[in-house]
């Protein structure tokens, strides 16, 4: 049976670095939930929560799951599309409901999740946590 693990730390600590790498090594999927926030600020520019709402409900949620943080970073408007989505995260319905579609996609196991809600209010069962 396959695990939830959770990795939190301080910026640039390599987080996804050896998250990416132990996945690849236990065969589990990594995934930061900020690429839900980068992913939302690369599809509107609005604040407005009911739009980012709709968009979440939208979306095929499965490929959040597929992105990794270097398609924001290919994207030459990468600095503009941080900074919204550091605003889109100041939103709590927004935090809520990501961490609830994040949850509800790894409750089964076999994921490494980084990110700042990973292991409190996405995972505070996680049985592994690494800081
Ligand atoms: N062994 C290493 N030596 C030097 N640099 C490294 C090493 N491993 C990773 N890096 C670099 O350090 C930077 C930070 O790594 P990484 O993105 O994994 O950190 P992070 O904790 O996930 O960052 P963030 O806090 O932004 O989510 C990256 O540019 C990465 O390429
Ligand atoms: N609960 C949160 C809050 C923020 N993030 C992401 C969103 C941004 O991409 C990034 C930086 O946010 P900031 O430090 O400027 O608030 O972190 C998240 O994943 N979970």
């Amino acid at each position: 049976m396959k695990i939830n693990i959770t990795i939190n730390g301080l910026l640039s600590t390599r987080k996804s670095t050896i998250g990416q790498s132990l996945a690849l090594k236990l065969n589990y999927q990594f995934i930061d939930s900020r690429l839900f926030y980068q992913y939302l600020a690369t599809k509107t520019a609005s604040q407005d929560e009911q739009k980012l709402l709709t968009l979440l409900q939208q979306e095929k949620i499965e490929h959040i799951f597929q992105l990794n943080e270097l398609v924001f970073f290919e994207n030459d408007k990468y600095i503009k599309n941080s900074l919204k989505a550091s605003l889109i995260a100041k939103n709590n319905n927004i935090q809520k409901k990501i961490n609830k579609i994040i949850y509800k996609n790894i409750k089964e196991g076999g994921y490494i999740i980084s990110g700042r809600d990973s292991a409190t209010n996405i995972l505070p069962n996680a049985e592994l946590k690494f800081y």
